[in-house]
């Protein structure tokens, strides 16, 4: 069957929530005093909205068939990114067939090589890979995890991030994620603070309820350490991105240092399946938490999986919503997925990238059954009443 080739790439740009989920108002959970890199500066120690946190803003990429129908996705990156979509991706698609999906890949990630490999620059790629995917599911009427394999399991099992593991109890999730709140530079006294909440969350959840802590980069090997080592009595499931991601060897040495049976996890800002032969090689986690909108997109997970497959590790990508939900469905090795709660309490579950997507499926009772997903592309909609705007053109 052959396929309308592609007409049509326009980026945009979105501000508020959805994608660039750290983009909130005031008096959210996910701003409040969260131990950071920045942390060591007090200016910058409340509040990651203080050091830029959402400077960049959601991009939006749409990618229009020579018969009309629009693929789409969303992911963090804004202007910048956007520029990067319309004056250099762009080419690579205009003209070719949605089927070419790894050629296409391929020449956006060799062409941009000398200025991109990880961060923004991968984000596009992902940005555009995932609206290539969109389009391709919705010109076959197929959802992407058809595309992907096909389901291995019936239903979605979901742990829950956010300030209030509690409510995620209540509400089914299977455990819950809470982020860090002092880094070392609050000293002795800051890793009793973070002690204390977690004594005072387990004591709310019982015994056999999962707690994580998120550490967002914040710390040294030796903090991590001694952190995990005091968690492990109140049974710290796992310690996530404790350290710098570019310090592989902190990983490697931070999983030979935390008490038998928790697990060290990270991957959220690596990128590519190079990146990721690092974290397996070195042996640097348990559980890798590619995030779908920023590690190269669906094309490039299916190689990282693959890799993480044959290295015995788990994939449990980072937020990413209906991106990570078509994927973890269609894999052996991703036994569950994330659910970022955005209410910001958060003592609601509400649609993890609202408002941008329509559709969006979010879990009930912890779970979401696979004929939630069963709808062409990834099943969701552009929200009609969110503010675009396409600063570039090509
Ligand atoms: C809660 C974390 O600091 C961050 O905002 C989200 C994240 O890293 C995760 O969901 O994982
Ligand atoms: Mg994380």
């Amino acid at each position: 069957m052959t396929l309308p080739k592609i007409k049509h790439v326009r980026a945009f740009t979105v501000r508020g929530g959805g994608a660039d989920y750290h983009d909130q108002g005031e008096g959210h959970w996910i701003d409040d005093h969260i131990a950071t890199p920045m942390s060591k500066y007090p200016e910058y120690r409340q509040s990651r909205q203080s050091f830029g946190i959402n400077v960049l803003g959601t991009l939006v990429v749409e990618i229009e068939a020579e018969d009309g129908t629009v693929g789409f996705a969303v992911t963090t990156g804004g202007e910048p990114a956007a520029y990067i979509v319309e004056k250099h991706l762009a080419r690579f698609l205009e003209g070719r067939s949605p089927t070419d999906y790894e050629k296409i890949w391929d020449q956006m990630y060799f062409s941009t090589q000398y200025y991109g490999r990880k961060g923004l620059v991968i984000n596009a790629i992902s940005g555009v890979d995932l609206a290539l995917w969109d389009l391709l599911g919705k010109l076959r009427q197929e959802p992407v995890y058809h595309l992907l394999g096909g389901a291995v399991r019936d239903e979605l099992q979901f742990y829950a991030t956010g300030a209030r593991p509690d409510k995620a109890k209540e509400f089914g999730f299977i455990g819950g994620k809470m982020a860090l709140h002092h880094g070392p530079a609050e000293g002795v006294e800051g890793l009793k603070k973070n002690i204390a909440e977690l004594a005072d969350m387990r004591s709310k959840v019982g015994d056999d309820f999962w707690l994580m802590w998120d550490c967002w980069m914040a710390l040294d090997v030796d903090y991590a350490t001694r952190l995990a080592i005091a968690a492990h009595d109140l049974g710290l499931k796992w310690i996530e991105e404790a350290i710098s991601p570019d310090d592989y060897w902190g990983y490697a040495a931070l999983k030979r240092n935390v008490p038998r049976g928790m697990l060290v996890t990270t991957g959220e800002h690596e990128a590519t399946r190079w990146g990721f032969r690092m974290l397996m090689e070195m042996d640097c986690c348990d559980i890798i938490q590619p995030d779908v909108g920023w590690c190269g997109g669906v094309t490039e997970l299916l190689k990282i999986s693959a890799l993480a497959d044959a290295h015995g590790k788990m994939v449990v990508p980072h937020g990413s919503s209906v991106y990570s939900y078509h994927f973890v469905i269609t894999r052996h090795n991703s036994p569950f997925a994330e659910f970022l709660m955005m209410h910001p309490g958060p003592t609601e579950v509400v649609p993890m990238f609202h408002p941008q997507l329509l559709g969006e499926p979010v879990p009930e009772n912890g779970r979401l059954k696979v004929t939630a997903l069963d709808k062409p592309g990834f099943g969701v909609d552009l929200n009609p009443d969110i503010t675009m705007h396409r600063p570039y053109t090509h």
